[in-house]
């Protein structure tokens, strides 16, 4: 069986890749941070990540990013993809590239000053999060 499928919007836009982690805890929960003020998106809960820089790898850029934003430490081989999202903003279009992480070291601490908030998968769904982090969501459930 065949289903519609329009095409989508063709117009040319930067394209901005971002990884992005699922810190998961002991008992299934799952780390967002608040977008803090003055950013945009500001007030929009996501997950913790950071744009590539460029010939970045991701898993570098996300090693990276924790660092920078929660004071913790993992390592490349603790990130398990679970999948992406590609989204159209009106000035770019982001490819966002979600990992799973169930090991570190420290405890994840807002470093720039974002709340933080441990939830459980089906508390997600009532967060704000920016309009590309919908699609990832039953990617996450599908993994808890
Ligand atoms: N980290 C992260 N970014 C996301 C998510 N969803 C989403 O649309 N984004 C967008 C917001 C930003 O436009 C971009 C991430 O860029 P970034 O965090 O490196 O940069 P930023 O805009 O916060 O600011 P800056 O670091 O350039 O100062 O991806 C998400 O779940 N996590």
């Amino acid at each position: 069986m065949t289903a519609d499928c329009p095409g989508g919007s063709p117009r040319s836009q930067p394209i901005l890749t971002v990884a992005c982690a699922a810190l998961v805890d002991a008992d299934g929960r799952v780390l967002v941070a608040q977008r803090p003020a003055g950013k945009p998106m500001a007030g929009l809960w996501e997950f913790p990540g950071g744009k590539l820089e460029p010939d970045e790898p991701p898993e570098t850029a996300l090693v990276r990013e924790l660092r920078e934003e929660l004071g913790i430490d993992t390592h490349e081989s603790c990130l398990a993809p679970i999948g992406f999202a590609s989204h159209g903003y009106d000035r770019f279009h982001l490819i966002l590239l979600a990992f799973a992480i169930r090991k570190w070291r420290g405890t994840p601490r807002g470093r720039e000053g974002q709340a933080l908030r441990w939830l459980r998968v089906n508390e997600l769904w009532t967060l704000d999060m920016p309009a590309a982090d919908k699609p990832l969501l039953g990617q996450i459930a599908a993994l808890l």
